[in-house]
């Protein structure tokens, strides 16, 4: 509820500073809202999760403002445009749901996607990078957590990390630019 929200947002960006958070929308817009307010600090809302539960739920059909029926995580997705008023909405989209991950780029062309699912979950980087980004190859921030931070359980652990974190890194960049969407 809005009270509730109110003491993360205080908690979250006032107390420990952080630039931003993710967020379950299931309490829809009055515990969504408190977390509009700055510019300045984003939040990513959780909207087709990499996990195969997230079907459950999210993918069932609902009503779509006179046009049918489409996926609940699809109307999520066309709702957070209008949170977005401040440019401070992202959405979380799992990478081992590339058609779902197409289909929210497609309604929200100019929202970033924070995209977990490659690495351990099994999700396919290229297809990840190629249907995540925007029209101008940005705003995709590819997670991959196990896969970097276990890179090794030896006492090698801290440079195998960087060297799993550096090689995503050029994966993506590669991925990028044979789609001619590369840095420069
Ligand atoms: O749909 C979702 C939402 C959140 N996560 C989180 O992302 C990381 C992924 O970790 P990996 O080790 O790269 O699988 C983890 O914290 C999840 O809770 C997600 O995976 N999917």
């Amino acid at each position: 509820m809005d009270s509730s929200a109110k003491a993360y947002v205080k908690a979250m960006f006032d107390v420990w500073g952080f630039d931003a958070a993710t967020i379950n929308p299931w309490g829809g817009s009055d515990s969504i809202e408190p977390w509009l307010g700055a510019p300045d600090r984003g939040v990513f809302i959780w909207c087709r999760g990499s996990n195969p539960g997230s079907a459950d739920l999210q993918d069932l059909a609902v009503g779509a403002d006179g046009q049918g029926t489409e996926p609940l995580f699809l109307r999520l997705a066309r709702r957070s445009n209008q949170w977005s008023a401040k440019g401070n909405v992202g959405l979380v989209v799992g990478a081992t749901v590339p058609e779902q991950l197409a289909a929210v780029r497609e309604v929200c062309p100019d929202l970033p996607l924070l995209i977990p699912g490659v690495g351990a979950q099994g999700g396919d980087l290229e297809s990840a990078v190629v249907r995540g980004v925007d029209a101008a190859g940005r705003l995709a921030i590819i997670n991959s957590s196990r896969g970097i931070i276990y890179a090794s359980r030896g006492e090698d652990f801290a440079s195998a990390a960087r060297v799993a974190a550096s090689n995503l890194r050029n994966n993506i960049n590669g991925i990028l630019q044979a789609a001619g969407l590369g840095w420069g």
